[in-house]
This record gives C-alpha cells, sequence and structure tokens, in this order.
C-alpha cells in the first residue's frame, strides 16, 4: 500500500516568507494529496501568491520545510520536475498566435512539443478558433485558458494556478472546470488560489484559507461549510405577517428588518443557527404558515470565510482555530 508521504504532492512544514518588513507567509503548513484539487483562499494580502510562487519554484522559503512531489525542494530557484502552472497571469509573447506561442514555451522547456499535441491542449481550453490568432488581442479568460493549455502540454504532476478561472466566461469557466476536474481523476495534484467561492465549492475537496500569512483553517470544505454558525436567510412565504411574528418569539431568531427595504413583500430575513432556523419553520408548519423557500443568504462557505478572516481592528482574525483545530 502507498504511504501518505508517497501520495502527497506537497508536503510544507513551517514555511515562512518576507519581504523587508513584511510578512507575507508567517509558519504556514500545507498538505496536498495526488489527485486532489485544493483551493488556496484569503483576503488581498494574506499570501496566496507568495505561496504558489514558491510552489513553482519562482522564490525561496526563508524558512522551513517544502517536499513536492516527494523531493525537498532545494535552495535554487527552478521548477520542479512535474510542476506546471503560473501566478499572475501566464507570460506570453503578444505578437505570437497562440499556436506559436505554445511552440515557443514548449522549447523554452527544452523539448519540441507535438503538433498533435498542441491540438489537443487547445482543444481541451476550447481556443482551436483562435489558435491562429496573435494573442495580442486575447481577453484575460482567452489568455487564461492558453496558460493553462501550456501547463496541460508538460502533462504536470502538480498544477499551480493563480485565479484560474479570472475573466472566464460561464462556457469558458465550465470548460476549464471541466478540465481541471479530469486531471485531479487521472491523479494530478492541483492548488488554485479563488477570490470565488462558488468556484471553490464546484472544484475543491480541501482548502486553506490564509490571512495575514498564517493559515486560519486547512481541511475539507465540507467541514468549514458545516460548522454552525449564526446565517442569514432569506424565508418566502404568503404569509409574511404571520411568520414575522413567529420568528419574534422563537429564542435565537433575529428579524433582520433592515434587509426589507424595496423587497418582495413575500420575503423575510432572519439571522439562526440551524436549531432555532429548524424551530421557527416547525412553528410555522404548525401554524399553517406556508415556508415556500428557504436559503442562506450568502454560502456557508463564505459565512465561514468571512468569520475567520474578517479583522476587528482591535482583536485580529476573529474567532480564528489553528490548523489542527480545523482538521
Ligand atoms: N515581491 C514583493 N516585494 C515586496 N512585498 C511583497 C512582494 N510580494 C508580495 N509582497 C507582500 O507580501 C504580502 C502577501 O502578498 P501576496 O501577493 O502573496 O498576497 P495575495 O494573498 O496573493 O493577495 P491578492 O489576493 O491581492 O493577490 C503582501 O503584503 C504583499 O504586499
Amino acid at each position: 500500500m502507498e504511504t501518505p508521504e508517497a501520495s502527497a504532492a506537497i508536503r510544507a512544514r513551517g514555511i515562512t516568507k518576507t519581504f523587508g518588513d513584511v510578512v507575507a507567509l508567517d509558519g504556514v503548513d500545507l498538505d496536498v494529496a495526488r489527485g486532489q484539487i485544493h483551493g488556496l483562499v484569503g483576503p488581498n494580502g494574506a499570501g496566496k501568491t507568495t505561496l504558489l510562487g514558491l510552489l513553482l519554484g519562482l522564490a525561496l522559503a526563508d524558512e522551513g520545510h517544502l517536499d513536492i512531489l516527494g523531493t525537498p525542494v532545494g535552495r535554487t530557484l527552478a521548477v520542479g520536475d512535474g510542476v506546471a502552472g503560473f501566478v499572475d497571469g501566464p507570460g506570453l509573447y503578444p505578437s505570437l498566435t497562440a499556436r506559436q506561442n505554445l511552440r515557443a514555451l514548449a522549447a523554452l522547456r527544452g523539448g519540441p512539443a507535438r503538433p498533435a499535441d498542441v491540438d489537443d491542449v487547445l482543444a481541451e481550453v476550447g481556443l482551436t478558433d483562435v489558435a491562429d490568432d496573435r494573442t495580442r488581442g486575447f481577453s484575460l479568460g482567452m489568455r487564461q485558458r492558453l496558460g493553462l493549455a501550456a501547463a496541460l502540454l508538460t502533462r504536470p504532476r502538480l498544477l499551480v494556478l493563480d485565479e484560474p478561472a479570472n475573466g472566464l466566461d460561464p462556457a469558458g469557466k465550465r470548460q476549464v472546470h471541466g478540465v481541471l476536474k479530469r486531471l485531479a481523476r487521472e491523479g494530478v495534484a492541483i492548488v488554485l488560489s479563488s477570490h470565488r467561492m462558488d468556484d471553490l465549492e464546484a472544484l475543491c475537496s480541501e482548502v486553506t484559507i490564509l490571512a495575514a500569512g498564517r493559515v486560519v483553517f486547512s481541511g475539507p470544505l465540507a467541514k468549514l461549510a458545516a460548522e454552525n454558525r449564526e446565517l442569514d436567510y432569506r424565508l418566502r412565504t404568503p404569509d409574511p405577517d404571520r411568520a414575522r411574528a413567529h420568528a419574534a418569539e422563537v429564542p435565537g431568531v433575529r428579524l433582520r428588518t433592515d434587509r426589507h427595504i424595496g423587497q418582495d413583500p413575500e420575503v423575510l430575513f432572519v439571522g439562526a443557527r440551524t436549531e432555532a432556523l429548524d424551530a421557527l419553520v416547525a412553528r410555522c408548519v404548525r401554524d399553517g404558515v406556508a415556508v415556500r423557500e428557504l436559503a442562506p443568504v450568502v454560502s456557508p462557505l463564505e459565512a465561514a470565510f468571512l468569520a475567520l478572516t474578517t479583522t476587528d481592528p482591535d482583536s485580529g482574525p476573529v474567532d480564528a482555530p489553528t490548523e489542527e483545530a480545523g482538521r
């Protein structure tokens, strides 16, 4: 049987990286298994790009240990064997076509690309129709897709992507998600950063949340979403007055009157943890008040993210568990 070490694509311990006085990463641990899509999230300046850069061999950590695909990362700047990806957008030659860019990037990596492989990766990211257009005119979404195609050409075992869905239209996003899921099924480990909770929910089995260079959560998404925080819910009923009266009576339920203005009259907003919400629904139904729709206003993942990363000027990150606590 494979040991956990052998199945690990990334094992990082105590990674610290500073830029002058700025501590970009402060004792970061990260574990990513082969075949896993792992999301990296955090507010602006949290250290995501810095961490991705270390994984891609673009910079070296000041302290800590980093193993990538079973090999310790040394003290020279080099992209690891089997690693591909990009941060801050892919580097492309604007005067070359998409196809020529892929050939040039492959040549830079040391081997000419087979034309059939170039055609395959262009098709996979949906750029066949613009394969012979200069990339100068490419939109952000097209450049992102071409960057992914260039990474695919190397047949990576670890793919590192900074905001891969940036600038993609819905069809492009679906295509890119499809590619990433296929790679993961084939055993490729993928680490991606995103500010989009819906993308993370659609793609990732595990996430690491960074705030000010530290890990405030790392583990399965389901665990993060399952934490029973008070959320705001949108409740639709044909009898909002009676529903409102019940909401006022149930302990732990808060009527959000501030959300009422200009809204659909059949909708009320309540803040509650799940038990209080259950009690409200049961009470409405007992009284013959139909509940036609009940949904959180923001997803449980987004609520958890905000709770873990929103800083109070006096107290630092709110309710921030350690990495262990998150597992
Ligand atoms: N080359 C650099 N020189 C100086 N400071 C840097 C450098 N790179 C990053 N930093 C600083 O390190 C911190 C982390 O930056 P990083 O870009 O990793 O954050 P991020 O989570 O990717 O942010 P964003 O979501 O805005 O992209 C920030 O304070 C940033 O200003």
